[in-house]
């Protein structure tokens, strides 16, 4: 049994990001947001593009205006300058333009008097306070200069990274493709939402569960569906996954059952099993492990998949009539060049959720080819209740995050703390975290809490 500290290294360790040439796609701008930047944007532009205004007024000569406190400057207005033209004179001295907030300041003037600090008399304009040097003047490249990086490669794009590359007139991105992320649930006790349930059976809620975290976290879910205790089944979809994902997730089959054939498949297939059990509850049992890397092709096509809405959720037909199905990399017509990573997740609903939020999230976004910021973040936050553990396990116990008084408080979930127990998962926001050993929080007293994304 490893640390849940230790379990997020190997994890880490295991993902390789997504290839910033082979792995990248073409979008465009209005739809990019929440994608990865796949390379560096650079502009021939500057910003701001020309000196500009940054206020309504009217721009003049330092020299002009510098004992205007003492004494009002009166200056002749020129030129009308709204944003959007091109001055067309060159302010001498004794001489004002009115001018607008972004619009391009006049050759000679070299500052802005604020239209508050001036008084209008038909062509001529009092300056009653003496500005600062080139103030109100937006001087061009002072933002950012034409040629040097504007954005760097493997940054998440959202609406400021968006509205910056529509200033620098990219309609278009190259972006990370969407990490492809395999799902399936197993277990014969499993029906779909749409089934009547006899005595025995549940529905089968990991796979609903396991689709939205992964949409949520930016991947594409390929959703198997459901899977029978029956080994020979198993190890076919699990073959079936492997080659067509990044990441594949199953739930259940993990623990020491006699229809727990998760660790079994693997290693007949002869994955390397990395991660057996995890020092934590709930999710001690789970499976991490890798396949044999293939060998590499110069350019692999892309295998075409049907995009797998939570609706379709047993549309995706998996071959498992061919005898010479296997974790061959050309077996589907297309070659596999990296080595998928594959959880095990403990079926417990609740254990799935958080060994989900604990270890494939920061999986998920360092294969995405986001640069930094894939580890869990962790608050340090007072606690409204008493919190136990046993001690014996690192404990997430979920709950609520409260703003009171500008402080987060968490609350801990009302019911049961079973990893059985999905119904009072609803709503939760942040797990808190008592480390091995710790058996008790006092209300008030400070704990660590993982805060949650979905919030
Ligand atoms: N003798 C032991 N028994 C168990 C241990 C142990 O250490 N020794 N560990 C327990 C812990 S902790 C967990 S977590 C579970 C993990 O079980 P599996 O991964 O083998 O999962 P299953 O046996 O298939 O199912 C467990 C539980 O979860 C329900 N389930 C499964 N899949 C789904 C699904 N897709 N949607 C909703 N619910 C699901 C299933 O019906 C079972 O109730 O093992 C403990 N046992
Ligand atoms: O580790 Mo299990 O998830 O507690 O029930
Ligand atoms: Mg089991």
């Amino acid at each position: 049994m490893v640390s849940v500290s230790d379990a997020q290294a190997i994890i880490l360790n295991l993902v390789q990001p997504l290839n910033h040439q082979r792995d990248t796609e073409v979008v465009d701008l209005l739809v990019a947001d929440s994608r990865i930047l796949a390379v560096p944007v650079t502009s021939p532009l500057d910003f701001p593009h020309w000196d500009n205004s940054a206020m309504d007024g009217y721009a003049v000569r330092y020299e002009d205006v510098q004992h205007s406190s003492e004494n009002p400057a009166v200056l002749e207005i020129v030129e009308d300058i709204p944003a959007g033209y091109q001055p067309k004179s060159t302010i001498q001295p004794g001489q004002a333009a009115r001018i607008f907030t972004g619009a391009v300041i006049p050759a000679g003037a070299d500052t802005v008097v604020m239209q508050e600090k001036t008084r209008r008399e038909e062509n001529r304009v009092f300056i009653l306070d003496a500005p600062k040097p080139q103030e109100f003047v937006r001087h061009k490249a002072s933002f950012y200069q034409a040629g040097t990086q504007l954005l760097p490669a493997g940054i998440k794009l959202n609406a400021p990274e968006i509205a910056v590359l529509a200033a620098a007139q990219c309609p278009q991105l190259n972006v990370y493709r969407r990490p492809r992320v395999a799902i399936f649930s197993t277990g014969d006790e499993l029906m779909t939402v749409d089934q009547p349930l006899q005595p025995g059976q549940i529905v089968d809620s990991n796979q609903y569960a396991l689709a939205a975290l992964v949409r949520q976290s930016g991947a594409e879910p390929i959703l198997l569906g459901i899977v029978k205790d029956d080994p020979i089944v198993l190890e076919k979809v699990i073959a079936y996954a492997v080659a067509i994902a990044d990441i594949v997730l199953s739930s259940g089959g993990v623990s020491v059952g006699d229809y727990d054939y998760v660790d079994k498949i693997l290693e007949s297939l002869k994955a390397k099993i990395h991660i057996r059990s995890v020092e934590m509850r709930p999710g001690k049992p789970l499976t991490v492990a890798t396949f044999p890397t293939p060998h590499t092709p110069s350019s692999p096509p892309l295998p075409h998949l049907p995009h797998s809405p939570l609706l379709r959720l047993r549309s995706v037909q998996v071959p498992t009539t061919s005898a010479s199905l296997s974790t061959s990399p050309h077996y589907f017509g297309f070659a596999q060049y990296k080595s998928p990573l594959y959880f095990g997740l403990p079926g417990n609903p609740a254990a799935v959720l958080v060994t989900f939020w604990r270890f494939v999230l920061p999986a998920i976004k360092k294969l995405s080819g986001i640069t930094e910021g894939w580890e869990p973040v962790f608050l340090k936050v007072r606690s409204h209740h008493e919190l136990r553990s046993n001690g014996k396990r690192e404990t997430y116990l979920w709950g609520k995050l409260h703003l009171i008084d500008g402080v987060y408080e968490f609350h801990q979930a009302d019911g049961s703390q079973s990893s059985g127990n999905l119904i009072n998962l609803a709503q939760t926001n942040a797990l808190a975290v008592l480390p091995v050993g710790k058996t008790l929080i006092y209300p008030q007293e400070e704990v660590q809490v993982l805060q949650l994304s979905n919030s």
